[in-house]
């Protein structure tokens, strides 16, 4: 009994977990840490020097020069590129996890209670939204599809995996350094106001040498990350719209969570001196230029974007994307 309560009283994560998820009362944000005002002594700004790649614009990304990247003095490994999308960009992804990523062939969480070929249009089909399938919404994976009760991915579990998301992942990982990164599996995560993720690693990928990507969109959230312990204290971090965060080296198997989802204080989807077209740029990996050119600037429509504002005005969401196989691995068979 006595060691029970001892093993109970390391567990400083569950501690903080339980601290942030409160709603009464509500945590205080003071220890949070708190990027978008003013550099907190927990990080460092790090500048990095690197020649501009011509698939930014396309990807709805600001020039490498604009990008505010730092790393956290208690945290090897974690990277925070502070909302490099232009707000055109944003609309483009938030709406790529809505209308695209849900669809079949897809998984979704749904998908154990009804298989639905087309989520984003089944709730939108009469002309009353039906709210109640829009929140039964919290997961779609792409490419080598997790799966949540044996933890392994097969080859028979994958299907392709989206190609401006993998050139996305490129470009991020090119800017850190990481010239072999190749995207093969993707989470994507709705929370809604309520929600949280409690604690976990992730630790399903043969490769755990590959960093990984986590995009956020929409509302905010706060971020905990600790250990490979969980007896070690977490760091609280707020996560806006746009933000990237990057788990490698020792961050990469460490323990992490969402407690809470915040309003964000501003809405940079929204920001319409930022809805300029984009043109033709020169050289992709993955993708067609003239499909993502017409995809990204559809958006500018107001029109077009209501739906998918309404969505994200009561929801955020989160990409975690990872690389499954070694370097040169073609299969998990292989
Ligand atoms: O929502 C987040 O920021 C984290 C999601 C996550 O950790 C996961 O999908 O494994
Ligand atoms: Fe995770």
């Amino acid at each position: 009994m006595k060691r029970n309560l001892d093993m109970k009283c390391k567990d400083n994560f569950m501690k903080r977990f339980k601290y942030y998820k409160s709603n009464k009362p509500e945590p205080s944000l003071d220890k949070v840490v708190r990027i978008q005002y003013d550099i907190p002594i927990e990080v460092n700004n790090i500048s990095n020097v690197i020649e501009e790649d011509s698939r930014t614009k396309l990807l709805g990304l600001r020039n490498f020069t604009d990008w505010k990247t730092y790393t956290f003095m208690k945290h090897t490994g974690l990277f925070l590129i502070a909302n490099p999308f232009t707000s055109l960009g944003q609309r483009y992804w938030i709406r790529k996890c809505l209308e695209d990523y849900p669809r079949k062939p897809n998984k979704t969480n749904i998908d154990i209670e009804k298989q639905i070929e087309d989520w984003w249009r089944e709730i939108h089909k009469s002309d009353e939204l039906d709210r109640k399938m829009q929140k039964k919404l919290r997961w779609t994976t792409l490419g080598y599809h997790h799966n949540w009760d044996t933890k392994v991915y097969c080859e028979k579990n994958r299907n392709i995996f989206p190609s401006e998301l993998a050139e996305l992942c490129d470009v991020v990982a090119q800017y850190l350094g990481y010239t072999n990164f190749n995207a093969q599996a993707a989470i994507v995560n709705y929370y809604h106001m309520g929600s949280t993720l409690s604690a976990h690693t992730d630790h399903s990928e043969v490769n755990l040498e590959a960093p990984l990507f986590s995009f956020s969109f929409g509302q905010s959230a706060i971020f905990l990350i600790g250990g490979q312990e969980k007896s070690h204290e977490p760091s609280a971090i707020l996560l806006n719209s746009g933000d990237i965060l990057i788990m490698s080296k020792e961050a990469r198997l460490c323990y992490h969570a969402v407690p809470k989802i915040l309003q964000a204080s501003d809405q940079p989807w929204n920001n319409h001196e930022e809805l300029i077209q984009i043109t033709d740029n020169g050289k992709t990996k993955y993708i067609n230029e003239e499909t993502i050119i017409k995809e990204v600037n559809r958006n500018i429509d107001n029109k077009e974007w209501t739906q998918f504002n309404s969505y994200v005005e009561e929801s955020r969401i989160n990409v975690n994307v990872r690389q499954v196989l070694m370097e040169n691995q073609e299969r998990l068979d292989s």
